[in-house]
């Protein structure tokens, strides 16, 4: 199994009472893009406060880089960048200006500045105060001092909330260039499914504090099997004939569908209603889609 940048033991976090998080095992490989998914108020933004050390956990532990969170947190929290709710910028000091304040704090080399700016594409707009920046150029910003620090570790809470779509699509395709060409670990919270499945490699879905679905991507993906959906001009004959074949199916309106979706079986029902003599007008490909499932898994609250 690849090293684990996060993990977390049984994390929880109440509020008079009320578990925003319960109980939650994050698990983050290195190199990964681990997309946090949820619908809104599930516990997003307060399992990752407690990450940051921001809020103070009920119960439970968080290892980071393989350390303990309260006993290294100085250490650790050095190493990870972050942007959460709206970035914090001053409106009249210029993009440049910006990220040198943070430059000094931070001790990095001047010429880490050019790096970020050049990072999140923000190099001609570098002597603007940023107050006349788009929402966009702003979450960019935001993400340029997030990375300042080097950090092995960026923990992006909504970052393309509020954004158009051209917005959204410069966010993401920046996000996703990160671990390859700078070898950071991102985890990025959404509550949009469509956000996650085009960025991340890894998925924790949360749902009312509970993690109830944390794999890869692509094991998410197959959760959206695929039926294979007939249209003749006899549907109740064209059930009979296949059903004697022993084949299952189940007539939907004008269609009969078939959990049978390999090529040769697809073939195979083809060939025998075309042999008793019935049209066949379309065979289509029918996916479940992942929007869906997540709306399924959020609802049911079970785990999968
Ligand atoms: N400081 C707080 N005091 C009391 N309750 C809180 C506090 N912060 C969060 N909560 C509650 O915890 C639950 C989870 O909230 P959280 O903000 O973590 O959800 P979220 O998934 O980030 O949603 P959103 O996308 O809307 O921010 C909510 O019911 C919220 O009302």
């Amino acid at each position: 199994m690849s090293q684990l940048i996060v993990e977390t033991n049984n994390l929880t976090k109440s509020f008079k009472g009320a578990q925003a998080v319960n109980s939650v095992n994050l698990n983050i490989p290195k190199g990964s893009i681990y997309g946090f998914l949820g619908p809104n108020g599930a516990g997003k933004t307060t399992a990752i406060k407690l990450l940051l050390g921001l809020m103070k956990e009920t119960s439970g532990s968080i290892q980071i880089f393989g350390k303990d969170l309260k006993k290294d947190k100085q250490m650790i929290l050095r190493r990870i960048g972050s942007l959460v709710e709206s970035p914090s910028y001053y409106g009249h000091l210029t993009a440049r200006e910006n990220l040198q304040l943070l430059q000094t704090i931070l001790h990095v080399p001047k010429e880490r500045i050019d790096e970020v700016l050049a990072i999140v594409r923000l190099e001609k707009d570098d002597n603007r105060p940023v107050k006349g920046f788009s929402l966009g150029m702003k979450q960019r910003l935001g993400i340029a001092s997030a990375l300042l620090g080097n950090p092995e570790l960026l923990i992006l809470d909504e970052p393309t909330n509020g954004l158009d779509p051209s917005g959204i699509i410069e966010i993401r395709e920046l996000i996703k260039s990160l671990p390859e060409k700078y070898g950071v670990t991102v985890l990025v919270s959404s509550h949009l499914l469509s956000e996650i499945d085009q960025m991340a490699t890894e998925v924790g879905i949360i749902s009312k504090g509970s993690l109830i679905f944390q794999d890869s991507i692509e094991v998410l993906r197959k959760k959206s099997v695929s039926k294979i959906r007939i249209q003749t001009n006899n549907s109740k004959a064209a059930w009979n004939i296949l059903v004697k074949e022993g084949l299952k199916g189940e007539i939907e309106g004008n269609y009969l569908s078939f959990k049978q979706n390999k090529n040769k079986e697809v073939a195979e029902m083809i060939r025998i209603l075309v042999q008793n003599k019935l049209d066949v007008y379309r065979v289509e490909e029918v996916k479940r889609s992942l929007e869906s499932i997540f709306l399924d898994m959020t609802k049911e609250e079970k785990s999968l």
